[in-house]
């Protein structure tokens, strides 16, 4: 029984069987999927469950060992305890400072590509990695190097190591935010020179000065945290950030001219987003304070570097502290760079000993969970779904697959896909079921044997849009335990011409119904027809008038060619009518052994599907 697959599966798209004739990639329309409102529950913790475990090292080695060692490209210095437990599951290639001709000509022979803020991975990065590349992890938290559509589109995760830098750049922060108000660079290096001046140096104090926090996530609030401590009035500005989060450390949220309008110090800790690039430009400079102070440790995008030093130049912005810059590193004869109010630092906010340590560790963990086709809780382009619903779900994972497989299979020729509809019964209540995943894998069953795309749970989505596809999924809510997460899932494919009249609903869509029973994936229906065949190896469908002996006909027909029948299942409107045969098979049966079962009396049409 292949159960023991699917969760790698969902990460791991898989080369495409060939078009089969008779089918159609005419697929139609547009996709339209109801929201989920699971991600925010979803993101609370990724905790590693029995049937998933986490990337221990004996884990990790076992699983390499026993599925071939992959080979991650890591092309930035990462701390040696990440990169050992790296080492510790796949061959993994440490080539610093690539030109971009260099990692493109890199990536196409690694699984997963390791990178902090220096490598930029662009949609030719993806498309030179030829679908080898499965995940992109980033040391770091920004992942503005990185073309999240073009990974997206080619189907490889993203992930990121979120949480371990965030109290090094907070410390960096309010370090230059100290430096810069003492004139300390600027002292040392005159000192250093052989002067001593002392009235030159004079700086401002900190303490009952307001500083406005620009982004109140992580990185953010640890600074207004830190700051609070040194006697700042501390306000914030953040569209997104919870009132409740800021007010628990006594900081306001404010709207964003308030915030540039009414501080002394501003400290950046937004992304960069093309919302946010060039947004301190030379109109927001002109709604500050004479004499304002500005730290940035986020992102050198977020402000527009020549606007910047125009209003040092005319003393809207009295000093700047900038550790990120637009172009990293800067040109050497950059004028900000060398302005007698900037201190400057080379993008250190992360460098610390310790965050180092924690990032290397943190991304390692991820991409070989990514790698063992977990999902990760730092992917940045996928659903994250915690272990334990991967889990529970695992035999609808494959079930879901197959049905879309066998829909797609059931399609005559020319006809079209014009949209599929998804139907999970179930007494659990919607909210507490999350068929994301499913909806992926129903994608991959139709798409994959019809297209040369592969498809996973990264690009599911992406590829149904791309072809037109329109999936729609509809929930049965049921009486009974919401123990079990699902009774049945149907897939209908609507408007099409099926090369087997038997498996068209009254409707006249093509529809199949399967449950799961004792773990294993089971077809229940057959357009009208009531079955039970269990979903593994081959399976033959025939439609013939219910009479007695025709069972045994094609079963003696089967067993002359040595083909072994797994399971048979015969489902009937009413004796005497229209019956449905479904037998599963482990081999393929040649051209003889089909045109046999063809020739069979009062066998009217018979399909042969593989799953
Ligand atoms: N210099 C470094 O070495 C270093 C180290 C760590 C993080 N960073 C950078 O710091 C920034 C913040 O990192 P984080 O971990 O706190 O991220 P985060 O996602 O936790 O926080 C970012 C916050 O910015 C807010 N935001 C988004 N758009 C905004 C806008 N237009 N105006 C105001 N707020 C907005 C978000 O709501 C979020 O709360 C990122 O750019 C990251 O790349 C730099
Ligand atoms: O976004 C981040 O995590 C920081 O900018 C750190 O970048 P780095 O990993 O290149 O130091």
């Amino acid at each position: 029984m292949a159960l023991a697959t699917p969760l790698r599966h969902l990460l791991a798209g898989q080369p495409a069987a060939p078009e089969p004739t008779g089918t159609t990639a005419s697929l139609t329309t547009q996709r339209a999927f109801p929201p989920h409102n699971h991600r925010g529950r979803l993101r609370a913790r990724f905790a590693a469950s029995p049937a998933s475990p986490g990337p221990t090292r004996d884990v990790a080695t076992a699983a390499a060992g026993a599925a071939g060692r992959p080979t991650v490209l890591v092309t930035e210095k990462l701390g040696a305890a990440g990169l050992e437990l790296l080492r510790s599951f796949a061959n993994v290639d440490c080539a610093y400072e690539l030109t971009a001709e260099e990692l493109r000509a890199k990536v196409s022979l690694v699984d997963a590509l390791v990178v902090r803020s220096a490598t930029r991975v662009s949609r030719e990065v993806f498309e030179a990695a030829r679908g080898r590349l499965r995940v992109v992890g980033r040391a770091g938290v920004g992942i503005d190097n990185v073309d999240l559509q073009a990974a997206t589109e080619a189907g490889c995760l993203v992930v990121n190591a979120p949480t371990a830098n965030t109290v090094a750049a907070a410390e960096h922060a309010v370090a230059l935010l100290a430096a810069m108000a003492r004139n300390v660079a600027q002292a040392d290096a005159s000192l250093k020179a052989g002067k001593w001046q002392r009235s030159k140096f004079v700086g401002v104090s900190l303490v009952g000065k307001t500083l406005a926090i620009m982004g109140f996530g992580k990185v953010g609030s640890e600074v207004a945290r830190r700051a609070k401590g040194l006697g700042m009035d501390v306000i914030a500005h953040d569209p997104y950030a919870p009132v409740d989060r800021a007010r628990a450390i006594g900081v306001d949220l404010v709207s964003f001219d308030e915030a540039i309008s009414t501080a002394d110090f501003i400290s950046l800790h937004m992304p960069l987003t093309p919302s946010t690039t060039k947004l301190f430009d030379d109109e927001t400079f002109a709604k500050m304070t004479k004499g304002v102070r500005i730290i940035n440790v986020a992102r050198g995008g977020v402000v527009d570097e020549e606007a910047l030093l125009r209003a040092l130049d005319n003393g809207t912005v009295a000093q700047a502290a900038l550790d990120v810059f637009f172009e990293e590193p800067p040109p050497k004869d950059s004028k900000l760079v060398h302005h007698e109010n900037v201190t400057v630092t080379p993008h250190l906010g992360a460098s610390t000993t310790e965050a180092q340590e924690g990032v290397a560790i943190e991304i390692a963990e991820a991409v070989i969970g990514a790698l063992k086709g977990d999902l990760a809780a730092t992917a940045v382009n996928a659903p994250m779904v915690l272990a334990e619903v991967l889990s529970e779900l695992s035999p609808y994972i494959v079930l879901a697959e197959k049905l879309g497989r066998l829909a797609v299979q059931l399609v005559a020729g020319g006809s079209g896909i014009k949209g599929v509809k998804v139907v999970y019964s179930s007494a659990r209540d919607p909210d507490d079921l999350d068929t994301r995943i499913l909806r992926a894998m129903v994608t991959k069953g139709i798409v994959e044997p019809i297209s040369s795309a592969f498809v996973n749970i990264v690009n599911a989505d992406y590829v149904a849009k791309q072809r037109g596809l329109r999936v729609v999924e509809e929930r049965i809510l049921l009486d009974g335990s919401p123990e079990v997460p699902i009774s049945s899932i149907q897939v209908q494919l609507a408007n099409v011409e099926s090369k087997f009249a038997g498996a068209l609903s009254d409707e006249g869509d093509i529809r199949v119904e399967g449950k799961v029973k004792d773990g294993t994936p089971h077809l229940t229906l057959v357009g009208p027809f009531s079955v039970d065949v269990s979903l593994e190896g081959n399976l033959i469908l025939c439609r013939q008038v219910d009479q007695p002996g025709i069972i045994g006909k094609v079963g003696s027909i089967l067993g002359k060619m040595n083909l072994n029948v797994n399971f048979m299942s015969v489902g009937r409107i009413a004796p005497g009518k229209q019956a449905i045969m479904a037998i599963g098979i482990d081999e393929e049966p040649d051209k003889e052994a089909l045109k046999l079962i063809g020739e069979t009396p009062s066998v009217q049409e018979f399909v042969f599907l593989k799953l």
